[in-house]
C-alpha cells in the first residue's frame, strides 16, 4: 500500500509556524500546541451536549479537540468572512453601485473516504453559527451530485462510486455558480447512504445563507480540459476558502473498516439498507468485505484524484490514528 505524503516536498515548516532551515514555502506549519493557543481566552462555545450530537459515530470528538483545533478554525474562518464582507462593500463602492447583499461565503471541505470530512463539516457548521455576523450555516455534501445508481450502470462505472466520472460534474457546478450569484434559493440533490443512491425526489434547498459549507471527497479537483481543448470552470474556483483534512492512509483504512464493523451492528440492519446481506456477516468476513472495498474503490480514488488535490487547500488539517489534530498547515496571504 502506497503512503500518502504527510506534506508536498518543500512545505515543511518548524512548530513555531516559520519555514525552517531557510526554506522558502507558500505555507505556515503551525504544531498542534502552537495552533490551540490561538483560541485565546474565548470560552468554548458548544455545550457538552452539542458535542455528543456531533460525534457521528466515533468516539474521541471531546470538548479538548474542540477547543484546542476546532475553535481557533472558526476564529480563523471568521476573520476570512468580516474581510470578504468588507471587500465586497469596497468593491461595490467603487463599482458605484448600490449595494446588494454579499453572496454567502462558500467554504470546500474536501478529504478521503472515512477520514472525518462529515464530522469535521458539522462541527464548523455548528461553531460558525454561533458568531453572531454569520448565524445562518449550510452545510451540503456532494453525494447528492452522484449519477443515480441506473446511469452508473448504464455506464459501466458502478464500482467507481465518488471517482470524478461518478458525479454529475455540471450539476454541481451549476449549483457553486447560483449560490455566488446571490440567488435567493438554491436547491441541491439528495443522496442515502441507506439506499446507496440518489433520492429522485428529494432536494434540500438553500436559502440565503451567510455561509455554505461543501463537503466532497472531488471539491478540490481542478477544472477539466474540455473536447474543445479549452478548460472549464472548477467549482473550487468559487470556494471563498477551503479545507483538508488529511492523515495516513494506514489510519484512514482502519477508520473505514471499524465505521463498516459498526454500521453492520446498526445501519445495515435496517430492512431498507442496500447493505443489509452484510448484517448477516462474521466479524471477520465483515473485515475482508471492508477491506475489499476499500482497496478496490476508495483507496485507489484517495490516490489517484483526492490526495492530489491536497496543496490546492487554504487549510490542511492533519490528524493522527486517534483522530487528533497534530498540526495544521495554512497557506500565506
Ligand atoms: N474528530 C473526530 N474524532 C473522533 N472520531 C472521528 C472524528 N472525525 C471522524 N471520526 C470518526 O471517523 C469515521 C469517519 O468519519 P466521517 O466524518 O464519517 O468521515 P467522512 O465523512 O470523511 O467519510 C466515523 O466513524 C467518525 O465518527
Ligand atoms: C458517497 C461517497 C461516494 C462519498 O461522496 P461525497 O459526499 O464525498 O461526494 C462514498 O461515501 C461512498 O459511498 N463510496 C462508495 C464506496 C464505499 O462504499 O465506500
Amino acid at each position: 500500500m502506497s503512503e500518502v505524503p504527510a506534506s508536498p516536498s518543500g512545505t515543511t515548516g518548524s512548530p513555531n509556524g516559520s519555514a525552517s532551515g531557510g526554506e522558502v514555502s507558500p505555507y505556515v506549519e503551525l504544531e498542534r500546541a502552537a495552533w490551540a493557543e490561538l483560541a485565546g481566552t474565548a470560552e468554548t462555545v458548544l455545550t457538552p451536549d452539542e458535542v455528543v450530537r456531533l460525534r457521528g459515530l466515533g468516539d474521541a470528538l471531546d470538548l479538548r479537540e474542540i477547543e484546542q483545533v476546532y475553535l481557533p478554525l472558526s476564529r480563523l474562518l471568521s476573520l476570512y468572512v468580516a474581510a470578504n464582507s468588507r471587500l465586497h462593500r469596497e468593491q461595490e463602492e467603487f463599482l458605484h453601485r448600490v449595494t446588494p447583499p454579499r453572496t454567502p461565503f462558500v467554504i470546500g471541505l474536501a478529504g478521503s473516504v472515512a477520514v472525518g470530512k462529515s464530522t469535521t463539516a458539522r462541527v464548523l457548521q455548528q461553531m460558525l453559527a454561533h458568531w453572531p455576523e454569520h448565524p445562518h450555516v449550510e452545510l451540503v455534501t456532494t453525494d447528492g451530485f452522484l449519477l443515480p445508481n441506473a446511469e452508473l450502470e448504464r455506464r459501466g462505472i458502478l464500482h467507481r462510486k465518488g471517482f470524478p466520472e461518478s458525479y454529475d460534474r455540471k450539476a454541481l457546478l451549476k449549483f457553486v455558480i447560483d449560490i455566488k450569484s446571490g440567488r435567493d434559493e438554491v436547491e441541491a440533490p439528495i443522496y442515502s447512504h441507506l439506499v446507496y443512491d440518489v433520492l429522485p425526489d428529494e432536494k434540500v434547498v438553500v436559502k440565503r445563507p451567510d455561509i455554505v459549507i461543501i463537503e466532497g471527497l472531488n471539491v478540490l479537483q481542478p477544472a477539466r480540459v474540455r473536447d474543445d481543448g479549452r478548460t472549464g470552470l472548477a467549482v473550487s474556483d468559487f470556494f471563498d476558502f477551503s479545507v483538508y483534512v488529511d492523515a495516513a492512509l494506514t489510519d484512514i483504512k482502519r477508520w473505514y473498516v471499524d465505521r463498516f464493523l459498526r454500521l453492520r451492528e446498526t445501519a445495515f440492519r435496517d430492512p431498507a439498507s442496500y447493505f443489509r446481506k452484510y448484517a448477516a456477516l462474521s466479524h471477520d468476513e465483515a473485515v475482508d468485505q471492508a477491506t475489499r472495498i476499500w482497496d478496490s474503490i476508495n483507496e485507489p480514488n484517495l490516490v489517484q484524484n483526492v490526495a492530489p488535490t491536497r496543496s490546492r487547500a487554504n487549510l490542511v488539517l492533519r490528524k493522527d490514528a486517534d483522530h487528533s489534530v497534530r498540526y495544521v498547515r495554512l497557506r500565506k496571504l
